[in-house]
């Protein structure tokens, strides 16, 4: 099955974390996405682009609904034409498969 269609479960502490061997294959399926290190943990990361302020302030709203019926948060910037988004496990300190899953949930809402 393709990633969007994947079930984000629920973070558990003590979940596995991505090996590096998979999220280069996992990344190769969300290649819009690039795998960034921030206060020492691995994020994905993608910048998303819009005309105006409207447009990225509404994608910004369809990412937080999506986060909220998966139960599964990122970080969002939202600025003039370009919204940030990075999607990490806080729980165990890094990427999982879910942060893979919600990468291309997302790709999907633009
Ligand atoms: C209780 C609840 O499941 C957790 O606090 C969730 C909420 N959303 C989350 N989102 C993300 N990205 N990582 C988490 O570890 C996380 N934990």
């Amino acid at each position: 099955m393709e990633l969007h269609g994947m079930k984000c479960e629920a973070c558990l502490t003590g979940a596995p974390l991505v090996t590096h061997e998979d999220a280069d294959k996992l990344n190769k399926l969300i290649p819009d996405w690039n795998i960034v290190e921030q206060e020492g943990m691995k994020r994905l990361e993608r910048v998303f682009k819009f005309p105006d302020f409207a447009g990225a302030l509404d994608f910004t709203n369809r990412v937080g609904k999506l986060a909220e019926e998966n139960n599964h948060h990122p970080a969002i910037l939202t600025e003039w034409g370009k919204v940030t988004v990075q999607w990490w496990t806080h729980k165990i300190g890094g990427l999982h498969m879910n942060d893979f899953i919600m990468a291309a949930k997302t790709d999907e809402l633009f």
